[in-house]
């Protein structure tokens, strides 16, 4: 059996700040955020990109560079097309450049670019109307931050974009009261105690698809799904529901963002437990009680929500979803 071969080569961390993106407006308002438009006066990123083309194999296997791209090259390609990008989303600039390569060397087959968000926050500043958000001035996010991966392939009639997917990384959360981890096997194996009350702390990551690549590119603004609303969306869920578990918040989680997004196929997850360790319980006399962090190993889950699980939730009499807040 004749095995694929595996051939790409690329470049990464490669950081690229644009100043004065176009701001994106007219996102759609959900009830869970207030996260409608995001200004793009720093967008920036970490990108890393890999090139595929048959036509690399000398370059391997005879050390021929005829062809080669030097990976320094794709690193200036990449930055100075921020200066001509004209959209404003991360997915729309990934697709932009991967296509700009196809372009540009004809012997390339496909071209993969991953970009994390580099996040910029906004900050107040006094001014003499007030405090006010600076228009200048933002300070470096140590927060969860959007993500995105893009694959634009050459086809007979022009390029395709082979596979498109957004994300955001790097949630953190910690729910203080409200979960529960119970009725699980217990058998000689066990020493975890029962919870009905847990602190759950979480990281997440979360990744979704749209059903049309061009929603993501955010000419039409109303139909992407910004990670700052998916972020709010996952926060509001924790808030409300008694969860019984990390899978058991994911699956609800899933379903409201499928839910504000019709225009989306699949939510998927890569979770985290960072439970705290109890130091000093609770007590009748003593609402508080004391924690630390969690040692390793931890547990994790992985998970993806379709849009017929929503629809199997709806038309189910005895279903515990809910799409309110
Ligand atoms: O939310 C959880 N899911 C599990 O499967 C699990 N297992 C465990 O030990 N703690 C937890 N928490």
């Amino acid at each position: 059996m004749t095995q694929a071969r595996t051939m790409f080569y690329g470049k990464g961390d490669v950081y690229v700040f644009r100043t004065y993106a176009n701001p994106l407006k007219g996102l759609k308002q959900i009830p869970e955020s207030n996260f409608t438009e995001k200004h793009n006066t720093i967008f920036g990123m970490n990108a890393k990109v890999a090139l595929k083309g048959e036509q690399f194999l000398t370059s391997f296997t005879e050390g021929d560079n005829s062809l080669v791209v030097a990976t320094d090259s794709m690193k200036n390609f990449i930055q100075r097309h921020a200066a001509s990008y004209e959209g404003s989303t991360l997915e729309g600039f990934l697709t932009y450049v991967c296509e700009r390569f196809l372009d540009k060397y004809s012997h390339l087959d496909a071209v993969r670019l991953e970009a994390q968000e580099y996040a910029f926050d906004d900050i107040q500043v006094g001014t003499s109307e007030g405090i006010k958000t600076s228009d200048l001035v933002f300070r470096k996010s140590r927060n969860e931050y959007a993500t995105a991966t893009v694959e634009v392939a050459r086809t007979a009639s022009g390029t395709e974009v082979v596979d498109l997917s957004s994300g955001i990384a790097d949630i953190q959360l910690i729910k203080v009261s409200g979960s529960s981890f119970y009725g699980y096997i217990i058998d000689e194996y066990t020493t975890l105690a029962e919870a009905t009350d847990r602190p759950l702390y979480i990281f997440l990551n979360i990744g979704w698809k749209y059903e049309s690549e061009q929603d993501a590119f955010g000419e039409n603004a109303a139909n992407y799904v910004a990670a700052e609303q998916v972020r709010d969306i996952a926060a509001t869920v924790f808030h409300t529901l008694d969860n019984k578990s990390i899978q058991h918040l994911i699956y609800h989680i899933g379903l409201r963002i499928l839910d504000r997004f019709p225009q989306l196929t699949e939510v998927n997850f890569g979770t985290n437990n960072r439970t705290w360790d109890t130091v000093v319980e609770g007590t009748e006399g003593f609402k508080g009680a004391v924690f630390t962090e969690p040692r390793p190993p931890f547990g994790f889950q992985g998970f993806s929500v379709h849009q017929e699980d929503l629809a199997r939730e709806k038309a189910s009499a005895n279903s515990e979803y809910v799409s309110q807040v």
